[in-house]
């Protein structure tokens, strides 16, 4: 690691963007007749963050604005300190003039950095903006150019439609980068099934995210239950929402194989006891404390986790899908609330994408296997039915155990639509929609041979969505691919017979990327075959651009993407290193080296 990142902030401090008025220093008539501009220009970006933006706890964004502006380095200066102590994770310059470039630019390393230069004619803030990010460039600090596009007369306090977009693309790229630094992943077991991403790479969650990374034993699960180290109350209240809200579905097993009533029964219990201590592990909980287990109440600081489950534990006790799937929804026995970030089979690197999904969307992730391409062919042949419409050149399913949100049931609306919204826009009917639409199957028993249950349900269609994954390749480092689109619905027969193929007791979601007719996304079917791994984290909304915006401030390459060119905002070095968009971003990427 070049520099060590873990930041002065408590446990639990959310990053805040620090805005600096920047400011031509001039004393003496200049200075003076830009002051209230320059200033105002601030407190008015400073707002519309903080009306714009939330933390995925659901908090307001807190801006800090520098005490006065800044027209060379000593006030450059006054400002770091003050963004140092407030705990301040992304910086912003503002500016509707001409100002002084490398004397006033924000130096700190490790701060997602843009200046705002004001498009106007009275006075240069374009030419201080080509100006400090020259600086910055050649100062290996990379920041994002914000100029909008039509020129507005000075004075004028609205802030561009355009000028909005990048604001916040910026902004919440920046806030994810800020959030992720000096928390933890926490792998709950080892590495299952010789999946890649389960072998939990320190270095990389060090060196690109700033994040521990920090290794329990399953065991420590099992300890737990056996000398009863969580809050009781909270399991009897677990326990009778589940008996309320849980449905169980048929049991598939053969009948010789399947456990007696009382072994499920057992297994519910087991299961609740299961959720409740892995959320423990990541975040702690004070109750423990008050029962005598100091330790255990701390938690592992943990921003994402992942539970290994196959094979060791899987092949002896109930499964990790009812745990994994409460854990990553908005809602459980205590109501609605933030979704945890908790990665199946330990696939840390599918993990990172949910959390860059979570932090961008505030939005529960969906994960799952990208199990199947279905060609119009194959459909055709199998079930006699012509695709159409979106679907008309194939789709992908996604299906892993049981394991996946039951947001992802979509049954949330926004304008009468199905969606997948942030916890504080749930409501409690949505809430319990979702679950009226989960059933519960005793998991099967030749893959799971202690059993547990599986979610199984069907996504609604007509949802935009983002599919994406991080992958490390060796010689390259970590990089993301990124794919919009849709889910789908088929006429219930098709789906029936194409569902039924395979494990029916797990939850389906059909996908359709938005194909753009070149490369990795010629067609669906090149989708399928690009796709680095068997797992993929699935977003709602189209959030491709903010990924790759984020990607770039982690120095993380983007391998693949359907994204317009006008949507992606990378730092403006990026321009330097060529025209052909995908190879200047590995250039830069590879020249930077990793944030930390
Ligand atoms: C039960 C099986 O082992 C599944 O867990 C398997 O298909 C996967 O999910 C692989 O990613
Ligand atoms: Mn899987």
């Amino acid at each position: 690691m070049k520099n060590p990142p873990y930041q002065r902030r408590l446990v639990g401090a959310k990053p805040k963007i620090g805005v600096r008025p920047v400011i031509d220093g001039r004393l003496g008539g200049i200075r003076e007749s830009l002051e209230e501009t320059t200033m105002a220009m601030a407190q008015q970006v400073a707002l519309f963050f903080h009306e714009n933006l939330r933390h995925a706890d659901g908090t307001a964004v807190e801006c800090i604005i520098a005490d006065s502006c800044i027209g060379g380095v000593a006030e450059a200066a006054m400002a770091a300190d003050k963004f140092e102590r407030e705990g301040v994770g992304v910086s912003l310059t503002v500016t509707p003039c001409w100002c002084y470039g490398t004397e006033t630019i924000d130096m700190n390393p490790h701060t997602p950095k843009a200046i705002w230069g004001f498009n106007g004619t009275e006075r240069p803030g374009a030419v201080y903006l080509a100006a400090a990010l020259a600086g910055h460039n050649q100062k290996g600090l990379p920041a994002f150019g914000i100029y909008g596009k039509d020129v507005k007369d000075t004075g004028d306090t609205t802030i561009p439609e355009d000028v909005q977009v990048k604001l916040l693309r910026f902004a919440k790229a920046g806030l994810a980068v800020a959030s992720m630094r000096g928390k933890s992943y926490l792998s709950i077991g080892s590495v299952s099934m010789g999946i890649a991403g389960s072998i939990v790479d320190a270095g990389f969650f060090e060196s690109f995210l700033g994040m521990r990374t920090e290794y329990v034993d399953s065991m420590e699960v099992l300890r737990r239950i056996e000398q009863g180290i969580f809050d009781q109350d909270e399991f009897e209240k677990a326990i009778s929402w589940i008996k309320e809200n849980c449905q169980e579905g048929t049991d598939f097993n053969p009948g010789d194989k399947q456990k007696s009533r009382n072994q499920k029964d057992s297994d519910w219990g087991f299961v609740a006891k299961m959720t409740i201590i892995i959320r423990d592990l990541m975040i702690g909980n004070p109750q423990l404390k008050a029962m005598g287990y100091g330790e255990e109440a701390l938690g592992h600081n943990a921003i994402a986790s992942g539970f290994q489950g196959q094979r060791q534990w899987t092949d002896f006790l109930p499964n990790g899908d009812f745990s994994e799937a409460i854990l990553n929804s908005s809602f459980d026995w205590n109501g609605i609330r933030q979704p945890f970030v908790v990665a199946t089979e330990n696939d840390s690197l599918n993990g990172v994408s949910m959390l860059f999904g979570h932090l961008l969307s505030n939005t529960a992730q969906i994960f799952a296997d990208v199990r199947t391409y279905w060609s119009p062919e194959a459909v055709e042949r199998v079930t006699g039915y012509k695709l159409e419409g979106v679907a008309k050149d194939g789709f992908l399913h996604l299906i892993n155990s049981g394991s996946c949100t039951l947001d992802g049931t979509g049954q949330q609306h926004q304008e009468g639509k199905p969606a997948m919204k942030p916890f504080w826009e749930i409501s409690e009917r949505e809430a319990q929609e979702c679950l009226a639409a989960t059933t519960w199957y005793p998991a099967t028993l030749e893959y799971f041979r202690g059993g547990g249950y599986s979610s199984q349900f069907l996504t609604k269609g007509g949802m935009p969505v983002t599919m994406s994954r991080v992958n490390l390749i060796k010689g390259l480092g970590p990089v993301l691919q990124i794919a919009e689109g849709w889910t789908i619905d088929l006429p219930e027969e098709v789906n029936n017979t194409l569902d039924q193929r395979t494990d029916k007791t797990w939850p389906t979601t059909w996908f359709v990327p938005r194909l753009t007719g070149r490369g990795a996304f010629r067609d669906t079917y090149a989708v399928m075959a690009n796709w680095g791994s068997n797992h993929g984290s699935i977003s709602y909304g189209h959030i491709g651009a903010d990924l790759i915006t984020l990607a770039s401030m982690l120095r993380i390459p983007v391998c693949m993407h359907n994204i317009t060119e006008e949507n992606i905002f990378r730092p403006s070095a990026w321009a330097a290193f060529g025209m052909e968009a995908e190879g200047a971003d590995y250039r830069a990427c590879q020249s930077y080296g990793t944030l930390y």
